[in-house]
């Protein structure tokens, strides 16, 4: 038997490319390979993308989202899901009926705009992602544009993402993670089933270079979760993960570089 063993957690990513390597489906694979699990990916689609923006955006059809996913979970299976870019209200409402189909817990990252502010989701979508994925998801965790998107509550204080946590919960996941990394001073999340609060807080780190924090984030959840965290256990995990990788993100190309996903396979080696 080989050194990996039989017990590596398998994590299926379903987002889109970024032909930059930051974010999307290279950022979750990167995060799933630091963090000691199997990952897979259901590709919805391409962006033609960099350290300077999004020049261009194309996505898959139904048919080939359905596939990949079928692929992956009736031979392969899965112990949790993440999604990330969805395009399309179509696309949104196939990947959400795909997620209450299988016994896996999801993390639903429901990426609006990118960094630079181009649109990762048509906004004939919105609705769809509101009624029908965030009601399948373990835990959702949308940044502060996403929250003014998709429940009108706008964010400018810590105490305001106790009220952005109960609109997005409205919807219906388990769980949400309201990520206040866009706010001044510390950067501070909010944790809420409604019942229990979890804040977490990391220090603003003075780095540029945060291409892919939030796809980052979300796919470390979702690797604790496969390996049998409980949320606010991976939660936490994921956050340590993200500020170390963000403490330790470049320069790439003319503009904002990604955060590096390696760091933790350095810790202890250096
Ligand atoms: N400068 C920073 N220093 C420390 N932590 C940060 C910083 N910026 C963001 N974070 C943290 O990174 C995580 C991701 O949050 P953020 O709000 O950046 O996500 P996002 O906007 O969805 O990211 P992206 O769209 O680039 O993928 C959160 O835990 C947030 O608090
Ligand atoms: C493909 C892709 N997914 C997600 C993000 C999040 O910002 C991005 N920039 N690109």
């Amino acid at each position: 038997m080989s050194e990996r063993g039989t017990d590596l957690p398998n994590v299926l990513t379903v987002a889109g490319s970024d032909s930059g390597g930051g974010a999307g489906i290279q950022a979750d694979l990167k995060t799933m390979l630091a963090l000691g699990t199997h990952g897979m990916s259901v590709l919805t689609a391409v962006t033609a993308q960099n350290s300077l923006g999004v020049q261009g955006a194309w996505e898959l059809p139904v048919e080939a989202v359905r596939a990949q996913y079928r692929s992956v979970v009736d031979d392969i299976g899965v112990q949790a899901v993440k999604t990330g870019m969805l395009a399309s209200a179509e696309l949104v409402e196939t990947v959400a009926e795909l997620i209450a189909g299988t016994d896996a817990p999801a993390v639903v990252d429901p990426v609006g705009v990118s960094k630079h502010g181009d649109a990762l989701l048509a906004a004939s979508a919105l609705d769809s992602v509101r009624t029908k994925l965030l009601p399948v998801a373990t835990v959702a965790t949308p940044n502060l544009d996403e929250v003014a998107q998709l429940t009108g509550v706008r964010v400018e204080t810590e105490t305001d993402l106790r009220r952005a946590a109960a609109a997005v919960l409205e919807y219906g996941p388990r769980w949400v993670l309201i990520k206040g990394g866009h706010l001044a001073g510390d950067a501070v999340d909010l944790l809420t089933d409604g019942g229990e609060e979890h804040w977490l807080r990391a220090p603003r780190l003075d780095n540029r270079h945060t291409h892919g924090t939030g796809c980052t984030l979300a796919s470390a959840v979702a690797c604790g979760l496969a390996q049998g965290q409980s949320v606010p256990e991976a939660v936490a995990a994921a956050k340590e993960y993200v500020t170390g990788a963000i403490r330790a993100g470049f320069a790439l190309g003319g503009g904002i570089g990604p955060v590096d996903h390696g760091w933790a396979l350095r810790r202890g080696t250096a």
